[in-house]
């Protein structure tokens, strides 16, 4: 990326890991208390229940506001793209952008519809990253910039942060990383992604065999497995979700590639992850395996695999109805209705 000093390193991302700021339990009672009062019968908005708590405990107030929602999509190429295991060429990657920036994307429209503000963060779209069947795809500053890069999405005033990806051959990388994450075999955590054909998805299980052939110390530490099978976008994305921490800031994680991103820090504390919910269950195979190693169940399941934010800027709709519920809603003696009688 640049040869500046880097604005973070592994060394202060690690303790940042370790001091997370924990829940709000006072807001998160709040809503608990208010959610019995509200005029419907006892769990009947099922996981809007769950979210409106949630977003209570994670932004520290009660009720929770859901005023300006931000989708953050980040961009980044990928040297192992070079091996044939994206069914479109890298050059999409850049061309996306600009297409987001004209409104042309399937995100412009979702982020139209949620009444979300969309930004595209660009890392350095002429550098792929370095193929990881030869060597880590990022030296640590680079990894450590990505990151601190991610880590600006988060700025005063956004009350939920939804996050995608945009990179051709990121599933490939999203799929070295759970490997490296999560053990297991390639071929459980590689799909088609784009839509490869049986000759593409077998020459995407090999470029992540010899990824961990050629990274074997990415196994023993998630920030080293970030920096070997990365990508900068999903480098961005973990920063982001740090921030995000940081500043109180509930998060929506997008698919599969947005998931593996988020699941670095997973691993790195298994409570890294508590502001954050998956948006949607991805059609790609891996994210799954995925979600049943992180312990998320996703918001919706549409058949999407689409990646760039699409899933998470839709859920943004689940999230502000369950708000809109929680706060704006009469308690049974505010709107005279009776109390359960048996
Ligand atoms: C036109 C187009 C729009 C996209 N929007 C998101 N992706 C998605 O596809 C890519 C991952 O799939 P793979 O690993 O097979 O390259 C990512 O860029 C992802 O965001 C797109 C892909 C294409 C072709
Ligand atoms: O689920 C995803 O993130 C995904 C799936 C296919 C292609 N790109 C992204």
């Amino acid at each position: 990326m640049s040869n500046t000093q880097p604005a973070i390193t592994f060394e202060e991302i690690r303790a940042l890991v370790r001091n997370l700021p924990g829940p709000d339990l006072d807001a998160g009672t709040a809503a608990l208390q208010r959610e019995r009062q509200l005029t419907k019968p006892a769990g009947a908005l099922g996981r809007l229940e769950e979210i409106a708590q949630w977003m209570a405990t994670w932004q520290g107030q009660h009720p929770a506001e859901v005023r300006r929602p931000r989708v953050a999509v980040f961009a980044g190429n990928h040297g192992v793209a070079a091996r044939g295991v994206s069914a479109y060429p890298a050059a999409v990657t850049a061309q996306m952008v600009q297409n987001f920036q004209n409104g042309g994307a399937a995100v412009n429209q979702l982020c139209e519809v949620a009444d979300a503000d969309l930004r595209v963060y660009e890392l350095d779209l002429e550098t792929p990253t370095a193929d990881f069947t030869e060597k880590p795809a990022m030296g640590e500053e680079d990894c450590c910039q990505a990151m601190a890069y991610g880590m600006m999405a988060v700025e005063t005033g956004v009350q939920l942060l939804a996050l995608g990806e945009m990179g051709i051959g990121n599933s490939t990388a999203a799929a070295a990383l759970c490997h490296a994450l999560f053990g297991g075999e390639a071929k459980d955590w590689t799909g088609r992604g784009t839509g490869v054909d049986d000759e593409g998805l077998a020459r995407k299980v090999a470029a992540v065999e010899a990824g961990l052939a050629a990274n074997p110390q990415a196994k023993d530490d998630p920030f080293e497995a970030l920096r070997c099978f990365g990508g900068y976008e999903l480098a961005a994305i973990a920063g982001a979700i740090l921030a995000a921490r940081m500043a109180r800031v509930p998060v929506l994680l997008d698919g599969y590639a947005c998931t593996a991103a988020a699941a670095v820090l997973f691993k790195a504390d298994r409570r890294a992850l508590d502001h954050c919910m998956v948006a949607h269950r991805s059609v790609e195979p891996g994210h799954d395996h995925l979600l049943a190693a992180i312990g998320k169940e996703p918001l919706l399941d549409l058949g999407m695999r689409l990646g760039e934010g699409s899933g998470a800027a839709l859920a943004i709709n689940i999230v502000k109805s369950a708000c809109a519920c929680h706060a704006g809603m009469a308690t049974f003696a505010d709107a005279g209705v009776s109390t359960r009688g048996v």
